[in-house]
Order: C-alpha cells, then structure tokens, then sequence
C-alpha cells in the first residue's frame, strides 16, 4: 500500500472548489527554547536571550554588546523566544490553539524541532516522564475540538495516523519492531507530484485513547530516538503524521489537513569521537540529511531575499539531496504552515551560533499555504450516504435486537409467575376455607355463649375463648396472604398488559423502519441511475465535441486550400465567380464535398448542380440577398455567364462590364 504524505483522499473523491491560486504567503515561524544550565545566569553569557522582545543577542568575549543595527549576525530576532525557565505549558500554551486552528481550518502544518544533542527537542515534542510534550497534547486537544463539532455542527472526521523515522538515508516504519525494520521506497506520484511511502501502515484512530495506544506501540517497538535511555543522543529523524478529514454535511464541505510534528536527531555534525562504532560512509550517510537540509533553507532564502534567483537550482534538486529534505519538501517553501522550535545551550557558544543562524535563515523563507478545503462530488456523496445510511441499518438492527431481547425476558419472567388459572384455583380455594373457618368460628362462638349463660365462672371457657383466639389469628393469617395474592395477581396483569403494548409499539416500529430502509435503497438506486445517465450524456458531449472538432479542423482545411487557389488565381471582382479561366470553377467542383457538409456555410437545398458553386470564396464575398442564380447549361469556357448576379448598389470598379 502507498500513503500519500499530502492530500490522500483529495485527489480520488472530491472536487476542488477553488480554480484559481489562492494561496497565500506565510513565513516560517521560528521559536527559541534555552535549556537551563546550573550556574548559567543569562547576563554573564556570550547571548543574551529577551522573551520581552524575543531576540538574541550576541556579544563577542570581552567587549560590550554589539550594536543591534550593525552586524546582521549581531542580534536575532525570531516569533517567540523562550528563556531557560519557560515550563512545557508556557511553549504549548504559544503553540498549541493557532495550530489547532490552522490544521481544523484546512492548512497543513508542521512543528519541526531542531537543536544540538541533548538540547531537549525530544523532551519539547515528546515529553519525558515529568510531563507531557507537544505530540500528545496537542492530539488530546485536537480529538476533543474535532469531538464538540461533531456535537455542535453535526461534522464528521476520521483520523489516521503513522508515524516513521529516517536514519542514514533510508525511511523506516516506526510501527514496525526494531530487527524486523525493513527500508521503505519513498517516490512522488506522477499525476499529483506529492510524495507517497511504499507499504508504510497508517493506522485509523477515533479517539484520543486509539491514539496514545498508537503512540504507545511505536514506543514499544523500538526506536533510535534515545528517549527509552536518556543519556543516548538520536540519531534519527521521527516524523509523526496525523491525517484529519472532517465533513460538514450540511454545506457539502470536505476539509483535508494533515499534521506533521518532526523530531530532528542532533544538529551537530556526528564524527568518530562520538560514534567510534561507526564506518567512515556510514557517519557520512548519518551526516547527510542535516548537511542537505541547511543546504535546502540557504537556497531557499537566497530565492526569498533576491527575487531574480532562478529557482531551478535551488528547488527540487535541493530537496533530493536526502529523504528528510524530499519529506520536508512541502513543509520548506511549500504549502505548509510551518513553525521551528530551536532548542540550544547557552553556554556552547558554536552549537548556539550554529543554531541561531539556521533559525534566521529558515525565518526567511516564504511558503504559500492554501486551505485544502473542497466540495464533495456526486461520486464521494453518495458513498458518504451509503457509509451513513450502513451506520443508520446498523444501528436499527441493534435497537430491534435490544428490543427483542427485553421481550424475552419480559415472556421468561411472565412464564415463571404464576398464571391467571391457577390464581383463580387458589382464590377459590381460601374463599371455601375461609368460609369453613367462618362457620366453625360461628358455631364455636354460639357454644360459648351457651356455656357462659349455663355456668359464667366455668373453665371450660378459658380453654375455649384460647382456641378461639388461635382460629381468629389463623383467619387474619389467611386473609392476608389472600389479599397479598391478589395484589400479586393484578400487578401481573398489568404488567402483561405493559407488555402487549411495548410489543405492539415495537412492531409498528420495526415496519417503519422497513419503510424507511426501503425507502433509502430506493434513493440509492436512483442516485445510481442519474450518476449513470449523467455519466452517458457526458459521453455523448464528448463524442459531439470530438466530431465537432474534427469537422471544424476539416472545414478549416477546406477554407485554406481555397484561400490558396483563390491566391494563386487573379482576384475575382465584386459580383463575379472567377476568371475564365476555368480553374476556379473546377475547384469549386472539387469543393463539392464541403458544399455538401452539414457544416458548410451553404448548404445545398437543390441538387447538387451548378448552383453548388456559389461557395467559392469569391461568391461567398458577393453573395447578398438581391443575388440570384439561374442554372444554365455546363459549356466549356462560358462559365462565367453561368452566375447572374444583380447589380450592387456598391459598384466595384469592374462592375459595368
Ligand atoms: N527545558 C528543559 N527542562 C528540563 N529538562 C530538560 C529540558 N530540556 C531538556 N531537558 C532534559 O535534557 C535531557 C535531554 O533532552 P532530550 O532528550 O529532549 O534532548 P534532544 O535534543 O532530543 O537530544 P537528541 O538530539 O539526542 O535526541 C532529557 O533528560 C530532558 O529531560
């Protein structure tokens, strides 16, 4: 699989909306972050950096501070200068919300870091265990704006991510393991010139989460970068891309932008002192993309500063010096948004200067950004409205299934308690019972007052006032379990009831949304249909046009060759066909083919005869509305008289005869 490092769906399933160049100029911003040095005070340094006014200045060993308008290398100025106690959030704070905004906006743009080993590059973008750098905040501040549109405006985005690094000239995908890397072709497509990594693996992230596991699994696969042993310096470059496509529905607008956010290894020249491991054309090969890379901002700023330079030499020859300038190709000079954070030690004076001046010099260069928003097509709106209209079926289907599974439970719970006849049988049952108990209380009670008016201190009457008592407490018992039974009873009734009417409810539902489903295959088929008779009328123009031209082409032969005949023969006079001759009449005969062409200017309502001739080019000049034709007779040599042309009222000079 190829992936295309600009505008990957773009060119395949959408038109551009703008026809014209609108693109705008847009300098490189360039940002300084010092590292902080114990002991180091910034006033008794060979730079003094000002986060007030954001320059560097830059004063030789012992003498005073060098006059800001004399030595152009004197004093630097950039968009933001951060001192040595500036935090991770004051940078992100400069850094985070305008590149966010560009990025949803339409622009592509890149955070490049650049600086001398171990001048914190990685701990800027990446971060280190104390906090988080640019790369995963600004991808959780992206998700979470690109997620409230999706709730306010109803937009829609996907994102994809991949991420890479280039170590001695060869591009490697960072997802693959370490010892199982394996070099990638990089190459510009033919038809768009963008360039395109051959079977690199990007990944679709939805969410902030997908994102950090992607970052996560690059991390865990291994790298060159040196953050997994902060004492390694780099030595290659990271590249981290992110692809965000948003659609906004409503006014049929795609935007396409991507992210590029590149960790430089260091700026210094690498030599046998440091890599002792190394071969001689291996430190060359290491050496190559920061040498290329200096080389392509020096070309690219002379092109800035003087207008006159041929931009032959520096463009695309530069920028094939190595794969990191084919990379950052369109990030330098192209249609980039692009912002350099500088990181360097104050007190090493050579890296300091080194990395100051390359900073000047990328500020000087122009690119020519365009928001890379555009119109969907039929093609791409319509596979919009199948994917949504996937979505909708989908989750239709989920909804009936969820419903389906509450009715079965519904049905089990309504299976497991007890049914409608068996509470009646129970009812019954404890009405004859109590009934029973009523009449036994009765008879008892009758007993006692018969026992009680025979013989009132008898103890027979103890004994059975306590039964009594008991049987009482039984009913009470009993009646109570039938009042809860039948409380039970109509609870399930009506929840039996509930349910008949969620199913009914659920039914109807279900054959909406068959109309509804139905309904949406039917618009498909008809945008399929209008998509394939378009497709034919388009055809059928360009065929048309094609004869059209080709008739055109033909007719214009014609007039030519007339225009020779007619410029090798004497000119014909005013109202006259031509010389006696007879070689003017000849042709026109021969012309007889254009006289008969559904694209000649005359074309023949009579047979094709004598009259035919009035096409000549001569004839064609003459012919007014008074002129009229009176077929004669072919004789050799009198062809003139053949035409009758009606006097003029403009004579020419010949006219009279
Ligand atoms: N501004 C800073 N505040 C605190 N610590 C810092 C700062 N900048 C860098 N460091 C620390 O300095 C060390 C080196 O930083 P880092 O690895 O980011 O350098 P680097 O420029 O990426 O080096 P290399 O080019 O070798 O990758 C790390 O331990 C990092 O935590």
């Amino acid at each position: 699989m190829h992936w295309n490092l600009m505008s990957k769906e773009q060119t395949a399933s959408s038109v551009s909306l703008p026809t014209v160049d609108n693109s705008e100029p847009c300098h490189i911003e360039v940002l300084l972050r010092t590292v902080p040095e114990k002991g180091l005070q910034n006033n008794e340094s060979t730079f003094k950096a000002s986060s007030s006014d954001n320059t560097v200045l830059f004063r030789t060993s012992n003498g005073p501070l060098q006059n800001t308008t004399g030595d152009t290398h004197s004093t630097f100025q950039f968009d933001k200068v951060f001192n040595a106690n500036a935090t991770q959030k004051d940078v992100q704070d400069f850094l985070l919300d305008p590149t966010i905004n560009d990025v949803l906006n339409g622009y592509n743009s890149t955070i490049l870091t650049y600086g001398p080993s171990f001048s914190g590059k990685s701990y800027s973008l990446i971060g280190s265990q104390d906090g988080g750098g640019i790369l995963p905040n600004i991808c959780k501040a992206l998700f979470s704006t690109l997620e409230d549109r999706v709730k306010t405006k109803g937009n829609n985005f996907s994102v994809s991510v991949l991420a890479f690094e280039i170590y001695m000239e060869k591009t490697y995908d960072l997802l693959v393991p370490l010892p199982e890397r394996k070099p990638l072709k990089l190459h510009r497509s033919s038809s768009t010139m963008d360039l395109e990594i051959k079977d690199i693996r990007p990944a679709h992230v939805s969410s902030f989460e997908d994102l950090k596991s992607y970052i996560q699994s690059v991390q865990n696969s291994g790298n060159r970068m040196g953050y997994s042993s902060e004492a390694e310096r780099s030595r290659s470059h990271v590249v981290f891309q992110l692809h965000i496509e948003q659609r906004n529905r409503g006014r049929d607008i795609l935007k396409n932008s991507s992210l590029y956010l590149i960790d430089l290894h260091g700026a210094e020249k690498f030599d046998k002192r440091t890599e002792n491991t190394l071969s001689q054309d291996a430190l060359k090969k290491l050496n190559q993309s920061i040498e290329a890379l200096k080389n392509t901002v020096e070309c690219l700023e002379i092109k800035n500063l003087d207008s006159i330079y041929s931009a032959k030499a520096s463009h695309s020859s530069t920028y094939r010096e190595s794969q990191l300038t084919e990379v950052l190709q369109d990030s330098l000079g192209g249609n980039r948004k692009t912002k350099v954070i500088l990181t360097c030690f104050l007190s090493n004076v050579p890296t300091t200067l080194s990395t100051l001046k390359f900073g000047d010099s990328i500020r000087q260069i122009n690119n020519r950004v365009m928001d890379n928003t555009s119109g969907l097509n039929l093609k791409k709106k319509m596979d919009l409205f199948v994917q949504d209209m996937k979505i909708k079926d989908d989750n239709y289907i989920s909804q009936i299934n969820i419903l389906k599974a509450e009715i079965d439970t519904l049905k089990g719970h309504s299976s497991q308690s007890v049914s409608k006849e068996d509470l009646a049988t129970k009812y019954d049952d404890s009405k004859k019972e109590n009934t029973k108990l009523k009449l036994q209380l009765d008879s008892i009670a009758q007993l006692l007052n018969r026992l009680t008016t025979e013989n009132p201190n008898n103890s027979i009457n103890d004994e059975v006032s306590e039964i009594l008592m008991k049987r009482c407490e039984q009913i009470a018992q009993l009646e109570l379990s039938f009042d809860r039974q039948v409380n039970a009873n109509s609870k399930l009734e009506k929840e039996l009831e509930y349910k008949k009417s969620k199913e009914e409810a659920l039914e109807s539902m279900n054959v909406k949304l068959l109309e509804q489903i139905q309904l949406q295959e039917k618009e498909i088929q008809e945008l399929l249909t209008t998509n394939a008779i378009l497709k034919g009328e388009l055809e059928t123009h360009t065929k048309l046009n094609e004869t059209r031209n080709e008739r055109i082409k033909y007719l214009e032969g014609s007039v030519k060759e007339l225009g020779i005949n007619k410029s090798a023969t004497p000119s014909p006079r005013k109202g006259s066909v031509s010389s006696s001759s007879g070689n003017t009449m000849s042709h026109i005969e021969e012309g007889s083919e254009l006289s008969n062409s559904p694209w000649s200017l005359n074309a023949p309502s009579k047979p094709v005869g004598w009259g035919v001739r009035k096409v000549s080019s001569s004839s064609i000049a003459t012919m007014g509305s008074q002129e009229s034709f009176t077929p004669r007779p072919f004789k050799k040599g009198l062809n003139l008289h053949s035409i009758k042309v009606t006097p003029n009222t403009s004579k020419s000079p010949d006219s009279g005869n």
